[in-house]
């Protein structure tokens, strides 16, 4: 018979991101490198998890590397998994509220990094993965 709800044969990658809020409730949206797979859509700052990471310890440890910033508190929202042509990710959001927006070191592994309100996040062109957690942030009482 049929299955037509089969996994995907290939493995998922785990990648976490960080949704940083401002007391206005504008969120930091990076630029990927021109040169990385979705090169130039804007993202959560974020990436993989390493092996022997937890999900907490590889977004602090990418967000050093990347912004160079050390994260406050954090929780983590809901996961939304995405197929590309590339493979299947798992991205985990984890938000960060902040009463001032931290000073971004120099940016390590993107091309620019913007602060936007949710409701002109059709602005940028965001890798199609982070669709479904704007959606989420916009109906969500974290955004009131
Ligand atoms: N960091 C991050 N990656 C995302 C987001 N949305 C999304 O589809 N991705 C995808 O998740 C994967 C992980 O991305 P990454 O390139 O940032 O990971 P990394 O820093 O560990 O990368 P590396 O393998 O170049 O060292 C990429 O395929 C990327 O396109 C997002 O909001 N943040």
């Amino acid at each position: 018979m049929a299955n037509h709800h089969s996994a995907p044969t290939h493995k998922v990658i785990e990648v976490v991101c960080l949704v940083a809020m401002d007391q206005d409730n504008q969120i930091l949206a990076t630029q990927r490198a021109e040169d990385k797979p979705l090169g130039l859509l804007w993202e959560f700052p974020g990436g993989k998890i390493d092996t022997g990471e937890s999900a907490e310890e590889a977004l602090r440890r990418e967000i050093v590397e990347e912004l160079g910033i050390e994260l406050g508190a954090l929780t983590r929202l809901p996961a939304v998994t995405h197929v590309y042509d590339f493979g299947t990710i798992q991205l985990i959001p984890f938000l960060s509220k902040v009463n001032t927006r931290p000073l971004l070191g120099e940016l390590q592994a993107h091309a620019a990094a913007r602060w936007i309100a949710l409701d002109e996040w059709d602005q940028l062109q965001w890798a199609p993965a982070d669709l479904p957690i704007i959606e989420m942030l916009q109906k969500s009482e974290l955004s009131k």
